[in-house]
């Protein structure tokens, strides 16, 4: 049988660092920088006070005031990340100034010029991503100290108070919390090849151990983060130009795009990892949500997004186990699956939280007629209908676990 598929080798072993998947953090960017080169301090001097200017309706106008800087001077990938971190921050904050009823409609070109350029050079399209807001936006308070959120700032927040700090922490260390995982998921695939099968049942313990790991790290979402706060103010800042009443043409790019763009903003829902489990796992998305997963994979480093990809071109688990007699490596199997879909209830319980509950007491607290307010309320903050979809990527994961002997 040919184990070769369009070029690419199924049988070479998975190395984690050649998707950029670093070994104590996982798809966290290490060590990420704090400063750009003196050259761009207009993004830097915008992007850090971001909260006040925005508070204070100054943004709008200092970014139109903001010099064209060009993106070449920008060197290697970490600069680049910082870079289009600031850039990114600085439209959300550009455009939600006023509220969700009254975005911009333009980026202007000094921002979108420069920033549709760093989003090329990164393949990341141009707007806010999770890679940009969670997973490099973080510093140590001490640099010697541990990696624990009293010991953690952001680099940018959005306004909302220590909320919106808190909201991009406890998510980084849940991403962290994913990285011995990560581990296992390389270790189960190699395994397979080597057909070790106690090396696929002590990584899959490994893999459950971390998805456990990431459910407890959620919880911190509970102390760092007010739900009024997250509802009616952090999550503005997210919401993209895709699918959003607000803003039904999508966004313009002066000097930068012919057409406007029209792109989801920031979700959780583009974290790799969760996507490299289910995968592993073999969860198979219902068409719908099978769409918008796809679609966030586009909102991820390409190296990450490739890790998704050749896990799926790889022999899958999932036959393997039902056709191993290996009763320990069904339970195995499904203990993980067991701890992804208790990860999801979690999650969903969270939602109902920060999204549900505070919407329905916005609702009541303003005028009944506001239909398109009220759509939103009830929306994440890639505008997909919350609930709905994220029950039913709760019962796609439960059909991944394997019934009977
Ligand atoms: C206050 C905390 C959070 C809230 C309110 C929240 C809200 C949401 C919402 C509304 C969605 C639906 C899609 C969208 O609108 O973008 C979503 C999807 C998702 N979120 Fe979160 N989220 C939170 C934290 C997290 C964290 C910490 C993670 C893990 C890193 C996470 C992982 C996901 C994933 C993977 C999806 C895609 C659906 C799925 O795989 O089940 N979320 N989230």
């Amino acid at each position: 049988m040919d184990d070769r598929t369009s070029g690419v080798d199924v049988r070479a072993p998975i190395e984690l660092r050649s998707f950029c998947v670093s070994e104590e953090n996982g798809f966290v960017l290490t060590d990420p920088l704090t400063d750009l080169p003196e050259y761009y301090c207009a993004w830097m001097d915008l992007a850090t006070n971001l909260t006040h200017l925005v508070q204070t309706h100054q943004l709008r106008g200092r970014v139109t005031e903001m010099p064209l800087l060009s993106a070449h001077y920008l060197k290697g990938h970490r600069e680049l990340r910082l870079a289009h971190l600031a850039l990114g921050i600085i439209a959300m904050g550009y455009v939600w100034q006023e509220g969700q009823d009254r975005p911009a409609k333009v980026l202007p070109k000094a921002l979108a010029v420069p920033y549709c350029a760093v989003s090329k050079m990164l393949d990341l399209p141009p707007i806010l991503v999770y890679a940009d807001c969670v997973l490099a936006n973080w510093r140590l308070r001490n640099s010697d100290g541990p990696m624990e959120i009293e010991n953690m700032d952001t680099l940018f927040t959005v306004p909302g108070g220590d909320s919106g700090k808190g909201f991009f922490l406890v998510s980084l260390l849940v991403e962290q919390a994913a990285c011995l995982g990560l581990q296992g998921v390389a270790t189960v695939m190699n395994s397979m090849l080597a057909h070790d099968v106690v090396g696929i049942q002590e990584a899959l313990a490994v893999i459950e151990d971390s998805i456990r790991r990431m459910r407890e790290v959620f919880k911190l979402m509970h102390k760092y983060v007010d739900p009024m706060l997250f509802h009616n103010t952090v999550r503005i800042f997210f919401m993209g130009w895709r699918d959003n009443p607000s803003l039904p043409d999508g966004m313009w790019y002066e000097g930068a795009r012919e057409e406007p763009l029209h792109l989801f903003g920031a979700s959780a829902s583009q974290s790799s990892s969760i996507q490299c489990f289910d995968q592993l796992l073999g969860v198979q998305y219902s068409d719908k949500n099978g769409f918008f997963m796809r679609s966030m994979r586009a909102y991820m480093p390409p190296r990450h997004r490739q890790l998704i990809d050749t896990l799926s071109s790889r022999p899958q688990l999932r036959p393997y186990v039902l056709s191993s007699a290996s009763p320990k490596l069904r339970c195995a199997y499904n203990s993980c699956v067991s701890a992804l879909v208790d990860l999801r209830c979690f999650h969903l319980n969270t939602v109902v939280r920060y999204i549900t509950v505070p919407g329905s007491r916005a609702r009541g607290a303003s005028c009944p007629f506001s239909g398109a307010k009220a759509v939103m309320d009830m929306q994440g903050t890639s505008s997909t209908k919350a609930l709905p979809f994220l029950k039913s990527m709760r019962d796609d994961t439960k059909l991944a676990l394997i019934m009977g002997q």
